[in-house]
Formats: structure tokens, C-alpha cells, sequence
């Protein structure tokens, strides 16, 4: 079976798009981009587009490559401070010269639409969370789209980022998985994914996983953005192989990209009603 990522943020998408209408409100995201990278650039422009699709405001900051960490704090904080903006993203990775840690630091928890603010990554460590980072969400999403058993399942995620592995582990965790966290300090690690009934790959490398490393009937979800040699798209999965012994995946592209913008846009509406409703006071 293929998990139609795409099919499944369309559908998401509209679904948001009724609720942010029956609300009476309206949301607004800000971006934050630094430097010209041409993929960021384009990522960014897609969250504008999807925004405006389902009725988000957004406005974009748009900093110069040799931009100083003091000038990437001094927006975040204009924006943490304006009343009208619900939701600040900023677009990773930063240039090197800028300290991305206290960047991420400097977001306000309350507008930390991306989830990487180390308050909202200890309440989603905790089992109980506000935002959780968008991709690994998406994931969920998509799991129980399909229905797909995680409760005492054996999972498997490669990868320990702050933006994906981390908390994908979390929230597999928080649906009762027994997760195993691989990395590439990881000995065995065939064995270990051999063991998952539901895999994630979020390494960045292509052809990762290849089908001796899959267990017959698992559940694999490729988070992998890769280029091969002819500049095609393509995950960490070596998909035609793997999809043969595998009874669910995710393809690349239209599996787990669409799904990570259709939750920013959730979590946007979310950090909209937190503000409108409560004052932030579940923070
Ligand atoms: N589709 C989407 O929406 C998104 C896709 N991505 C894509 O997902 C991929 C991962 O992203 P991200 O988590 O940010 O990347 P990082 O580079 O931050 O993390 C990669 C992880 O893979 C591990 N790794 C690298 N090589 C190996 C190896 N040979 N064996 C086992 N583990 C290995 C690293 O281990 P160690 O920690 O030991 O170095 C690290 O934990 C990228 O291709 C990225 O473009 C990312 C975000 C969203
Ligand atoms: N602060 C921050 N938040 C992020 O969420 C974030 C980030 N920085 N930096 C970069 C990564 C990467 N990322 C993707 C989003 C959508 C697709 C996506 O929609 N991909 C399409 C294909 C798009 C194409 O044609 O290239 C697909 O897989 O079908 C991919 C990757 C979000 N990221």
C-alpha cells in the first residue's frame, strides 16, 4: 500500500480550511528567511501559498545572507511582540555565522509554530504537547489516516534531529510504540531496523534503506529530501525494492513533504485560538 501523503494534506487542508472559516478568525504566520538558498526559498513560498489557500495571513522577513545573530534576535522579537502575528517560523538552516540555537530560544512558545522551542520539545517529552514539530506530526497524521497499529508496535526511527528523529520518537513513544532511536554512531543498525514494524528514515542520504534492512510487511516512512544523479527528487528509501516486501510506505515525492506544510498550517490555527480564547494561559 502506498500512504498518499499528498492526498492526505489535501484533505487535511480543506478540513482546516471550514474550521479557520467557522472561527471568525484569522490567523496570521510570519516567516523568517536569511540569505538566498534557493531551496529554502522555495519551501518558504510553498507555507505562503498554502496559507493563503486555507485562509492564514502570513507576512515573509527576508534577511541578508551575512546577516549577525543580534539582527536575526532583533526580528524575532518584533514579531514575538506584535499582536497580529499567531505563528513565526523560521527557515532552517541559518547561515553559519548565526547562532541557531539562541535563534529557536528566542521564539515566543506560545507562537512556536515549528515546535522547536526547548519549552514545547519538554512538553511533548512529557507526553503533553502544545506544538509538536511539524513533520514527525504529519507522520502521526498519516498513521492513523490509514489506520496503521502503533500501540505496542515495535518502531524504528533513523535519525536524531531536534526537527525530526527527536520527537518523531516522542510521539510514537506517546502512542505506546516501543521506539529504538538509530543514529550513526548505531552498531547493527540493519539488525535494529530489521526488528521495526513501523520504520522512519529521516537520514538525507539516498538509498538508504534498502529491503534486506525491512522486515516483510512493515509500515516505512521515508522523511529523506535527496537529489540523485540526474537531480530527481528522492527520499532515503530505495523505493521500488523496498516497496516489494514492505505493507506501507510513504513515496517521495507526495508522502511526508506535503503532510509537514498541512501541519504548519493546523498549528498556525492552533497558536490563533490559544491567543484568542485562553491568553496562552495553557502555556
Ligand atoms: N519531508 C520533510 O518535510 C522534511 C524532510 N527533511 C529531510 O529529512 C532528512 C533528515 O533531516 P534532518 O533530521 O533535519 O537531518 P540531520 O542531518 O539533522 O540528521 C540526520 C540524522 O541521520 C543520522 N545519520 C547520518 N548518517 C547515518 C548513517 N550512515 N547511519 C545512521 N544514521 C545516520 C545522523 O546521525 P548523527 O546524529 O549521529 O550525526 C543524524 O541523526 C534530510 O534529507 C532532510 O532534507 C527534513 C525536514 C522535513
Ligand atoms: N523552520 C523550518 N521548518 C521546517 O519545517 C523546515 C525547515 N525549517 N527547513 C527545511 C525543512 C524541509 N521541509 C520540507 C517541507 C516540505 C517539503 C515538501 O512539500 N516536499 C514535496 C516536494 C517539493 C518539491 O518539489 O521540492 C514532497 O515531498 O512531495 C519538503 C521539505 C521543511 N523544513
Amino acid at each position: 500500500m502506498i500512504l498518499d501523503g499528498k492526498a492526505v494534506s489535501e484533505k487535511r487542508l480543506e478540513l482546516l480550511k471550514e474550521k479557520i472559516e467557522e472561527s471568525g478568525l484569522y490567523p496570521r504566520l510570519a516567516t523568517v528567511i536569511v540569505g538566498e538558498d534557493p531551496a529554502s526559498k522555495l519551501y518558504v513560498r510553498m507555507k505562503h501559498r498554502t496559507c493563503e489557500r486555507v485562509g492564514i495571513g502570513s507576512i515573509g522577513i527576508e534577511l541578508p545572507e551575512d546577516a549577525s545573530t543580534e539582527r536575526v534576535l532583533e526580528a524575532v522579537t518584533r514579531l514575538n511582540n506584535d499582536p497580529d502575528i499567531n505563528g513565526i517560523l523560521v527557515q532552517l538552516p541559518l547561515p553559519s555565522q548565526v547562532d541557531t540555537t539562541r535563534v529557536i530560544n528566542a521564539v515566543a512558545p506560545g507562537k512556536d509554530v515549528d515546535g522547536f522551542h526547548p519549552y514545547n520539545l519538554g512538553r511533548l517529552l512529557a507526553g503533553d504537547p502544545v506544538f509538536a514539530p511539524c513533520t514527525p506530526q504529519g507522520i502521526m497524521t498519516i498513521l492513523e489516516e490509514y489506520r496503521i497499529p502503533i500501540q505496542g508496535q515495535r518502531a524504528v526511527v533513523v535519525g536524531r534531529s531536534i526537527d525530526v528523529g527527536r520527537p518523531m520518537a516522542a510521539l510514537l513513544l506517546n502512542a505506546d510504540a516501543t521506539v529504538t532511536i538509530c543514529h550513526s554512531k548505531t552498531k547493527k543498525i540493519e539488525d535494529e531496523m530489521r526488528g521495526a514494524d513501523i520504520l522512519v528514515s529521516a537520514v538525507g542520504r539516498l538509498k538508504f534503506v534498502r529491503p534486506e534492512m525491512v522486515k516483510e510487511g512493515a509500515t516505512v516512512i521515508d522523511v529523506g529530501i535527496n537529489y540523485d544523479e540526474q537531480g530527481k527528487l528522492c527520499g532515503d528509501v530505495d523505493f521500488e525494492a523496498v516497496r516489494e516486501r514492505a505493507g506501507a510506505i510513504t513515496p517521495v515525492p507526495g508522502g511526508v513533504g506535503p503532510m509537514t506544510i498541512a501541519t504548519l498550517m493546523e498549528n498556525t490555527f492552533k497558536a490563533a485560538r490559544l491567543s484568542a480564547c485562553c491568553n496562552n494561559t495553557v502555556l
